[in-house]
C-alpha cells in the first residue's frame, strides 16, 4: 500500500468532525471517498495535504509515517491535491502556472525553454492536444485547466493525487476526457482518490471506495462487489426510493414570465414562456447560453432587445421587486456572505426586500438538510455542499413568484438532494413558476415537466416531459434540427 491512513481524529473549535478514520490505498487504484455533505471527506484529504494537522491517528506512505505541518512538506512526500477552485493564474501561461514557484533555473536566469519542454512532454503523455504551453490559462476551459493541474501534480512527481469533485464544474463530454486522464494515472501506477457525489463515477472509475458518515468510517468496499443501492443506503443511513417526486399532470397554471426575442451580447431571439406550477428543465453544452438567459432574466446581466413580461428587468434590484429569483451556481462569488451565520445569510433577500415569506429559518434549514443544522455557524465553516443549501434556503425564505436554480444541487449529497427535489416539486406545486438549469442529465429529465435546450445563445428546441437523455444531448449538440 502507497497510503495507509489510521485512527484519524480531527476537531474544529471544540467540535469533532473525524474520529477513527482510515483508509489504504495501493499504487494505480482509484479510490473514491462518499458520504453525506459535512461527512469530512475534504476535512481526511486536507490531513493528507499538509492542510490540517490531524488531532489523532497515523499517515504512512511507503510504510513510513508522515507528519506534516505545511502543504509544501505533502508535496515533497509526493501528495497532490486538486481542489475545485483551482489555483491558477490566469494572466500567466501554462508552463509558468505548472512550474509556479519552482522555476528551473540557468546562469541565473528562468530557463522558459525546460519549463516548456518538461510541460509539452508531460502533456503528450496524457494525450492533450487541444493546447500547448504557451497558451494563456485564462484562454483555456475548465477541463483543460483540470489538465494543467494535473500536469503540475506530476511535475511535481506526485504519487497520491487527490481530486475533489472534479467533474461537478465539467460539462458532460468533458467527463469522458476525465475518465481517460484518470486511466492514464492509474497506468502510471499513481494512486488516486477520489471524492465525488455521483456514483455513477465512483462505479466508472473506482476500484474501492470508502464510505464517511458523521465523521466516522462506516466501510470500505471494492466497487464490483456493492450495488449502487448499497452504497446509497451505507451513506445516507436509509433507502432512497421515489428519488424525484412525481410531476404533477396538467399542473401549468397562468404565464408567470414572458420573453419574446430577447438578446443581448450573448443571446438571441429567446422565446419563453414560463408558467405558475411548471418546473422547467434548461439544457445546453457549456457555453450554449444558459447560464447568460438565467442572469438576463434576473436583471444582471440584462436583456437588451425583445420584450419581457411582467418587465425586462434593468437590474438585479428590479427583477428581485418584481419577484424574480435566482439560484446561482458560484455560490461563493454570487450567493453567501461567507463572514456570516447562516441565519443571516438565509434571510439576507428577505431582508433586503422587506418581502415577508417563510420565516422559520430553522424549520427551512432542516428542509434541506443542513449538517449539522447549527443556524448560528458561519458560513465559510461550511461544507461545500451545505453551503449550496444555505444559498436555496435564502431564496425560500422569500418565495418569489419566479424562481431560476442555477445547477441548484452541484456538490450536493445523494440524500439531500432527494430532500430538494422534493422541496422544488412542493413550492411548484404551491404556484411557483420554477426554471432549472443543469448539466446533470438524469435531473433535468427526471425533474422537468418540459424542457428546452439551448444552443449558441440560442432555444434550440423544446422537449416534453421525460425525453431520453440521448435526446437533449442530440439537441443540444445540434445533431437533429430543432
Ligand atoms: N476550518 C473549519 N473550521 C470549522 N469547521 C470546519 C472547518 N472545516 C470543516 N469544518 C466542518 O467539518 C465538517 C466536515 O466538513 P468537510 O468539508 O470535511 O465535509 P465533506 O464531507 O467534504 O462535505 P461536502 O460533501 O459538502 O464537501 C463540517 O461540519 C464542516 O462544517
Amino acid at each position: 500500500m502507497i497510503l495507509k491512513m489510521r485512527g484519524i481524529a480531527k476537531s474544529f473549535l471544540g467540535v469533532r468532525v473525524l474520529s477513527g478514520v482510515g483508509l489504504e490505498v495501493a499504487a494505480g487504484e482509484v479510490h473514491a471517498v462518499v458520504g453525506e455533505n459535512g461527512a469530512g471527506k475534504s476535512t481526511l484529504m486536507k490531513i493528507l495535504a499538509g492542510v490540517h494537522l490531524p488531532d489523532e491517528g497515523v499517515v504512512e506512505i511507503d510504510g513510513s509515517p508522515v507528519s506534516f505541518s505545511h502543504p509544501l512538506d505533502a508535496q515533497r512526500a509526493g501528495v497532490a491535491i486538486i481542489y475545485q477552485e483551482f489555483n491558477l493564474l490566469p494572466e500567466r501561461g501554462v508552463a509558468e502556472n505548472v512550474f509556479l514557484g519552482r522555476e528551473p533555473v540557468r546562469r541565473g536566469l528562468v530557463d522558459r525553454a525546460a519549463m516548456e519542454t518538461a510541460t509539452a512532454r508531460l502533456l503528450e503523455q496524457l494525450g492533450e492536444t487541444s493546447f500547448g504551453p504557451r497558451d494563456l490559462v485564462r484562454h483555456l476551459s475548465i477541463a483543460q485547466q483540470q489538465v494543467v493541474e494535473i500536469v503540475k501534480a506530476l511535475s511535481q512527481n506526485a504519487r497520491i493525487i487527490v481530486m475533489d469533485e472534479p467533474t461537478a464544474a465539467l460539462a458532460d463530454h468533458e467527463v469522458e476526457l476525465l475518465y481517460r486522464l484518470v486511466s492514464r494515472l492509474r497506468e502510471r501506477g499513481i494512486a488516486v482518490l477520489y471524492i465525488s457525489h455521483r456514483l455513477r463515477e465512483v462505479f466508472d472509475l473506482a476500484d474501492r471506495v470508502t464510505v464517511l458518515k458523521d465523521g466516522t468510517l462506516v466501510t470500505t468496499a471494492e466497487t464490483a462487489q456493492i450495488t449502487s443501492d448499497e452504497l446509497v443506503r451505507l451513506m445516507v443511513g436509509r433507502d432512497l426510493r421515489a428519488y424525484f417526486p412525481p410531476r404533477e399532470a396538467g399542473a401549468a397554471g397562468e404565464v408567470r414570465l414572458g420573453v419574446r426575442g430577447g438578446g443581448n451580447t450573448v443571446l438571441d431571439g429567446i422565446d419563453l414562456d414560463l408558467r405558475a406550477g411548471e418546473i422547467l428543465g434548461v439544457a445546453g453544452l457549456q457555453g450554449s447560453g444558459r447560464t447568460e438567459l438565467a442572469k438576463a432574466l434576473f436583471g444582471a446581466e440584462p436583456f437588451t432587445r425583445g420584450e419581457m413580461t411582467p418587465l425586462r428587468p434593468a437590474s438585479v434590484r428590479q427583477a428581485v421587486a418584481a419577484g424574480i429569483g435566482l439560484v446561482t451556481e458560484d455560490r461563493k462569488a454570487e450567493g453567501l456572505a461567507l463572514r456570516q451565520s447562516v441565519r443571516d445569510n438565509a434571510l439576507l433577500v428577505s431582508r433586503s426586500v422587506r418581502r415577508g415569506g417563510r420565516g422559520d429559518v430553522r424549520a427551512l434549514l432542516e428542509a434541506v438538510r443542513l449538517q449539522p443544522p447549527r443556524p448560528e455557524q458561519e458560513v465559510r465553516y461550511l461544507s461545500g455542499g451545505n453551503q449550496q443549501k444555505v444559498v436555496l434556503a435564502k431564496w425560500m425564505t422569500v418565495a418569489p413568484e419566479v424562481l431560476v436554480f442555477d445547477e441548484p444541487t452541484r456538490g450536493v449529497d445523494v440524500g439531500a438532494k432527494a430532500a430538494i427535489y422534493d422541496l422544488m416539486r412542493g413550492l411548484a406545486k404551491d404556484g411557483m413558476a420554477i426554471m432549472m438549469i443543469s448539466s446533470e442529465l438524469p435531473e433535468l429529465v427526471g425533474m422537468s415537466d418540459r424542457i428546452v435546450v439551448m444552443r449558441d445563445g440560442r432555444i434550440a428546441g423544446e422537449l416534453p416531459s421525460g425525453p431520453s437523455e440521448e435526446a437533449v444531448m442530440r439537441l443540444a449538440a445540434g445533431e437533429v434540427s430543432p
